[in-house]
């Protein structure tokens, strides 16, 4: 455990054995792990002092961001990223014990659906006619799953689902590709930075909406105040801003911390330009090495 002194208390996308509770368990320990059974819940949850942090899926590596997430922090909330976990994801097809030998009826698969989607080309080839039903979880699909014995459906989920709700797993690895990462972040009302051993390389997530008078070239002018100071950018979105059609904002990801001269002389350079910024803080990758067990 990394932060195993302070034993905070920890929102979660639950249930029990999801990859967001592996994660968490991970980085805080066993500490005050407390279970929500929607990302919107656990926002919920730190924004009203219920509990210190949450932690929440933000970004797949093959599916990209976590519209829930994305909607949540960056549409109105007061909370900042105080972490970044970087996990490895493996997903298995799971049933209950009394459907072990039935798997070629299946009448539908249950999950989250990045996880679906993660698996769309086996489930393509495999179970093209069986209807996909998704989930808040994986692991809610799993525990649904467990709680059906009668019903010939499957979950996708990782190893500690299925040894947690007594399922069988039918086929092991079903994820499209090899490399299946998912960020999560470790989010709380406060402004700070989460430090570990080999921290690495600080990243500073900002919310960037460009001026209303749509000018040709802002974007370009946007970006150049990065590339001058030399700031790498590690990531860029764009997504709705909600008040009408073709209307975006930006999720920039700079490898840099938000005290750092130049990243200062960044945001100024932004506020000039008439940019609406909102920085939600500098934070750490933690790269997670999950045992395949799990
Ligand atoms: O559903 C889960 O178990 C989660 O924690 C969200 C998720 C779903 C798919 C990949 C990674 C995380």
């Amino acid at each position: 455990m990394k932060q195993e002194s302070l034993k905070p208390t920890v929102a979660y996308l639950g249930p029990e054995a999801s990859f967001t509770h592996i994660a968490a368990q991970d980085f805080f320990g066993t500490g005050a792990l407390v279970p929500f059974a929607s990302i919107p819940d656990c926002i919920e949850a730190v924004t009203e002092g219920r509990v210190a942090y949450a932690v929440v899926p933000l970004e797949n590596a093959l599916e990209g961001s976590v519209p829930l997430t994305i909607d949540y922090l960056f549409h109105g909330s007061d909370l900042f990223i105080n972490a970044e976990l970087s996990t490895p994801i493996q997903q298995h097809l799971m049933v209950h014990q009394q459907q072990a030998n039935a798997i070629e009826s299946l009448e539908s698969i249950h999950s989250h659906p990045h996880a679906l989607a993660q698996c769309h080309k086996y489930l393509q080839y495999h179970f093209r006619r069986v209807p996909l039903i998704q989930t808040t979880s994986t692991a809610a699909a799993a525990k649904y799953v467990s709680e059906n014995p009668n019903l010939n459906i499957a979950a996708i989920g990782n190893k500690l689902a299925a040894d947690t709700y007594g399922l069988h797993i039918a086929e092991e690895s079903i994820h499209d590709f090899h490399f299946n990462h998912t960020r999560f972040v470790v989010l709380s009302l406060r402004k700070e930075t989460l430090t570990y051993e080999n921290s690495g390389i600080p990243k500073t997530t900002l919310m960037v909406k460009l001026p209303e008078d749509d000018q040709p070239g802002t974007l370009h002018q946007i970006l150049s105040v990065f590339s001058w100071r030399k700031l790498n950018l590690s990531k860029i979105e764009s997504r709705p801003l909600k008040t009408g059609l073709g209307n975006y904002f930006f999720i920039i990801d700079v490898a840099e911390t938000e005290a750092h001269p130049m990243m200062k002389g960044a945001l100024e350079e932004l506020d000039a330009l008439l940019c609406e910024v909102t920085s939600f803080g500098s934070y750490y990758t933690y790269d997670q090495r999950i045992s395949a067990d799990k």
